[in-house]
Formats: structure tokens, C-alpha cells, sequence
């Protein structure tokens, strides 16, 4: 039994059960949680280690290394303030000490023990299906009415040439680093690729962020380019549009070949980190013997998350899409709505926001300005810059704005926000377009001052903003004037 999971079941034996849950990451764990509170007998088997990787090597330590950046990064810019501005000491060994006692601190929330108590079975070993019905874990017999995958994915290692004699770094050993990075090049630029990139500046590294495509290319570039000049101002070299065609070198001396628009060039650095993608966790899981098809992009569910195998059904990272622990957790409520309650629920959809966490954040839900013009034709597209919010100057937090779009009639169809606490500030788009808000509901409610949720207010309220000069509602209170 791996040592990640103490004290989890250990004899041999055979067991029958109402629910079986593949990984023991953000999905597995909502799913299991939920489905033993409403009295269901839960097996969840994890072969390494609980939490999965949103605790161990995703969205908590990169949220606690972006932490101490920021910290770093307030040091040296804050004279503004009346501060006097000083360069950090880094220590290296200290900042890993940070994000592994973070683990440590949001472990118990995933732990086995936590999970025996609330009822669960929990098994540390690999999980197999041998067929439709039955998976092998260890010297478990698994048989169960029905069974959750959620074997979440793993890094894409590129199919570079020299990459196999050349050290290098992925999400799941960064966070692990204890020594200063003199250069450190990225490969990739989304949401990983950029807020690492953004952490090792601040902690002092040159870094270099080479992308195949445009980075943040799949955000509304308007929004999108408001973080990329943040960035280049901090240093962060980002090139776009290039191949990487060979590395080579050893630790603390890494080249990188690249073909570029204007030919090829040569990049030397002293580390690499490689976050180009994600792909899902199937190899070994015997999907084959259940019936469940799989393909390079996840395994293939329908709209209700289950596999072509009708006892299987499969949420988070490993059928593709969105990735995100939130997306994970959404798609395990969907399987318990429809599994325990045979209601159609569907996964949030259009409703599913995504937060970058550099500084400033990059957020968005519903529908891109390009995708609403293309389903809806006319929209409309309101914005609110921060620079225009008292809290925003007070904080010197003035760079970026939000963008809302609506149709004609109002109805909302995305958010975005780039600029501080757009995480937070997104959420009440989400709740907004879950639940099918007009935008004249976005006005309705008091904001207070000062805060930076008044954006969310004064962006809505620029859809009525012709309303004061429109001629007929100026008849109107002139008539109403009359009335005395
Ligand atoms: C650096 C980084 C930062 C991120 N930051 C964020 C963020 O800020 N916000 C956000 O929402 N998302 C973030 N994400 C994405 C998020 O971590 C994932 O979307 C999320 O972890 C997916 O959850 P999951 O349950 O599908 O899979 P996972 O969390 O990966 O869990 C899957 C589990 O299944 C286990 N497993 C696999 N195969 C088997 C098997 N055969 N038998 C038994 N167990 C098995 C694995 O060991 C693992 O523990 C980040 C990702 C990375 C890499
Ligand atoms: N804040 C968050 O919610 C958060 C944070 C990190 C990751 N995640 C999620 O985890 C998933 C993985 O994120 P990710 O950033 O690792 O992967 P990604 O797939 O989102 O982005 C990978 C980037 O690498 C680029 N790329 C691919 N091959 C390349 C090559 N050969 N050379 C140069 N560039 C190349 C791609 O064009 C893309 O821009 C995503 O779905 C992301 O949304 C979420």
C-alpha cells in the first residue's frame, strides 16, 4: 500500500457496493462526500495521493507560490505607497517550506481519515476494470451498482528532440524547487505557463515563456492583452508563434532551439519547465474490458457525463474540456442529481467560469464577444474600466476593466474581468447567468462603497446609459413635471 494513505483498508476481499469512485482528486472526493452523506455505501480508491492534483501539485501550491510573489512583489514597488521600495531576499528553501506546510494545512480536508469518518471506504492502490461491472484495486474485488472515473490528467510531455537527456520541470515537481532559477524558460502560455512565469519573475529568475500559438489563446484577446503588457512591463519575455525544435545542454545550462517567423534561434537559460497541456489519466484502467470508449481528447461521455458503459460515468480532467477543480466538482453534483435522483442534470456549461491568478487575474464566463456576435448577431458590449473606482485608486489597482455582454434584449451572455480580484468579481456573472438574469437585475442591488464589486454595478448600469438623453423618457418627466 503506498504510504500517502495511512490507515486506509487493507485485508483482501471481495466488496459489493452502491458507489465506486476512481481518484481521489477535486471530483472524486465532492462525488464520494456527497453521495455517503445521502446514506450510499462509497468505495473511492486513490493510487497515490489523496487530494489529487489540485491539492498536491495544482491550484493550492501554485496559489501559495503566487502568494509569495506578490509578497516579493509588493516589497519592491512600494513607494507609491510612501514605503520605501527594497529588493527581497529570497529564500528558496523557505518558499518551498510555505507551500508544503499550505499542503499540509488543506490535506485534512481530503484525507483518508477524514473520508473513513464521514463513511467512505478508501483503498490505496491502482484501479482496473476486468469488466462491465467489477474493478480490481490491490487485493480488491470491487463490484458496485455504479462507478465514478475520475482519474483527473497528467502533463503533456512534448515529443521534443534532446528532451530525454535534458532536465526540466512540470507542475509535478516545481513546486518542490528549494534554489534560485537563474533563467527559467516556459513552454506554453496558458493559465500554468503564466502564472508560473509571472512567479519566478517576481522571485527574481529571468524568464522567457515561448507559446506555439498566441498566448492566452483561447481569452478575449481585448482582455488577454491587458495581462500580457502587465507582464512584459515585470520582465517576462513571451514569444509568440514558435516551434521549439531541439534542447539540449544539463542542469543549469539548458539550450532551447526555436523556429521563429524570421528563422531559426538559439535560447539559453538555466532551467526548463514544460506545462504545453494536459492529458487524461486512462492508461492501465482496463477500459476496454468495461466498454468505455476513450480518446486522445478524454473519455467520451454524453451530456448526463455517462460513458457507454451505463453503470460508468466519468467527470473531471479526464474527459477533457474545461480543466479545473471547480469544473471537477460541478460534474460530480451533475452524477449525484442523476444517479441518486434520475434527474436530467447537465454540467454548468456556459455558466463554468475560469479564473487565471496572475496579478492582474484574468476571469471569464458565458460567452466571448466573437462567440455571442456569432450565435446571437446584434449584441450589445459594456464596460467599466477600474481606473474609474475610488477603491481601485485608493489600492493603486487601477490596470484593466470589465467587459459584459448582452443581447439586445438584455439578456447577460459573458462576463470577463481582467484586473485585481477578478476571481471574486466574476462570480456574480456566474451566479447571473446560471440563473438566467437579465441585466437590469445587475443595477438592482446595492454596491457598497468603496468596493470593488462597483464595477459589476456601473458596467450594467451602460446599457441603459442613452436612457437620461432618450427623448422620449425626457417627455415623460417633463410630464410628469407638470403634475406638480
Ligand atoms: C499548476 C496547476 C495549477 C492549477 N490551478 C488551478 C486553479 O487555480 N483553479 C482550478 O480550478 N484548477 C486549477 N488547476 C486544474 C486542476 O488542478 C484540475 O482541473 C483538477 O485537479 C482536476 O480534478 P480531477 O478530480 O479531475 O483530477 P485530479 O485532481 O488529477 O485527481 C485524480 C486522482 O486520480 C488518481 N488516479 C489516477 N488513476 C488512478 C487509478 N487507476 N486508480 C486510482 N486512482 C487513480 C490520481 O492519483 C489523482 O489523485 C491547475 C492545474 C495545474 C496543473
Ligand atoms: N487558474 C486556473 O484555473 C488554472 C491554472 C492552471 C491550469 N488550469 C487548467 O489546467 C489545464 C492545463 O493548463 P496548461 O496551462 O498546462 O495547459 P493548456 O493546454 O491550457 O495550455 C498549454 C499551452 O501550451 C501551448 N503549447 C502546446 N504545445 C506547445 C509547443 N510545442 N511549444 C510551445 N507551446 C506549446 C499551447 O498552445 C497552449 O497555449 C487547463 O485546462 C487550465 O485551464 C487552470
Amino acid at each position: 500500500m503506498p504510504k500517502d494513505i495511512p490507515n486506509a483498508a487493507s485485508e483482501s476481499q471481495n466488496i459489493e457496493t452502491d458507489f465506486c469512485v476512481i481518484g481521489a482528486g477535486s471530483g472524486g472526493l465532492a462525488f464520494a462526500a456527497a453521495a455517503v452523506a445521502f446514506g450510499q455505501r462509497v468505495v473511492l480508491i486513490e493510487k497515490h495521493k489523496m487530494g489529487g492534483d489540485t491539492l498536491n501539485y495544482g491550484s493550492v501550491p501554485s496559489k501559495a507560490l503566487l502568494a509569495t510573489a506578490r509578497r516579493a512583489n509588493t516589497m519592491r514597488t512600494a513607494s507609491p505607497y510612501g514605503i520605501r521600495d527594497v529588493e527581497p531576499l529570497i529564500d528558496f528553501a523557505g518558499v518551498r517550506e510555505h507551500i508544503k506546510s499550505t499542503i499540509a494545512r488543506a490535506a485534512p480536508n481530503a484525507s483518508p481519515e477524514r473520508f473513513a469518518g464521514l463513511g467512505v471506504r478508501v483503498i490505496a492502490a491502482a484501479a482496473k476494470f476486468v469488466d462491465k461491472s467489477t474493478v480490481t484495486a490491490g487485493d480488491f474485488r470491487i463490484t458496485a451498482r455504479r462507478f465514478v472515473i475520475a482519474t483527473g490528467s497528467s502533463p503533456v510531455i512534448l515529443p521534443i528532440p534532446g528532451l530525454q537527456d535534458v532536465p526540466y520541470f512540470t507542475n509535478e515537481t516545481i513546486f518542490e524547487n528549494a534554489k534560485p532559477l537563474a533563467h527559467l524558460i516556459v513552454i506554453g502560455s496558458h493559465a500554468t505557463g503564466l502564472e508560473l512565469a509571472q512567479a519566478y519573475r517576481r522571485l527574481g529568475s529571468q524568464v522567457t515563456v515561448l507559446e506555439a500559438g498566441r498566448a492566452l489563446g483561447d481569452e478575449d484577446p481585448e482582455l488577454a492583452a491587458v495581462l500580457l503588457t502587465k507582464l512584459y512591463d515585470e520582465g517576462v519575455a513571451i514569444r509568440e508563434g514558435v516551434r521549439v525544435t531541439r534542447v539540449a545542454g544539463e542542469q543549469g545550462r539548458i539550450a532551447v532551439e526555436i523556429e521563429t517567423p524570421d528563422g531559426p534561434e538559439r535560447i539559453e537559460g538555466s532551467d526548463l519547465l514544460i506545462v504545453a497541456g494536459r492529458k487524461s489519466n486512462v492508461a492501465d484502467l482496463g477500459l476496454e474490458a468495461a466498454g468505455i470508449k476513450s480518446t486522445s481528447d478524454g473519455i467520451k461521455v454524453n451530456a448526463g457525463l455517462r460513458t457507454r458503459n451505463r453503470r460508468v460515468y466519468a467527470i473531471g480532467d479526464v474527459i477533457g474540456g474545461p480543466l479545473s477543480s471547480h469544473a471537477a466538482a460541478e460534474h460530480a453534483e451533475v452524477v449525484l442529481w442523476r444517479t441518486l435522483f434520475r434527474l436530467r442534470a447537465k454540467a454548468a456549461g456556459r455558466a463554468l467560469p475560469r479564473v487565471v491568478f496572475t496579478e492582474p487575474e484574468l476571469a471569464h464566463v458565458g460567452l466571448s464577444e466573437t462567440e455571442a456576435r456569432a450565435k446571437y448577431g446584434k449584441i450589445r458590449v459594456l464596460r467599466w474600466p477600474y481606473h474609474e473606482n475610488d477603491r481601485a485608486q485608493a489600492e493603486r489597482e487601477t490596470d484593466g476593466h470589465i467587459k459584459v455582454v448582452t443581447s439586445k434584449r438584455g439578456e447577460i451572455l459573458g462576463a470577463g474581468i481582467v484586473g485585481a480580484q477578478a476571481g471574486e468579481l466574476i462570480q456574480m456573472w456566474a451566479l447571473a447567468i446560471s440563473q438566467g438574469l437579465k441585466i437590469k437585475a445587475m443595477t438592482e442591488w446595492v454596491s457598497p462603497y468603496p468596493t470593488l464589486s462597483e464595477i459589476n454595478k456601473r458596467a450594467a448600469f451602460r446599457y441603459f446609459a442613452t436612457s437620461p438623453s432618450n427623448p422620449y423618457v425626457r417627455k415623460v418627466i417633463a410630464l410628469l413635471a407638470k403634475l406638480g
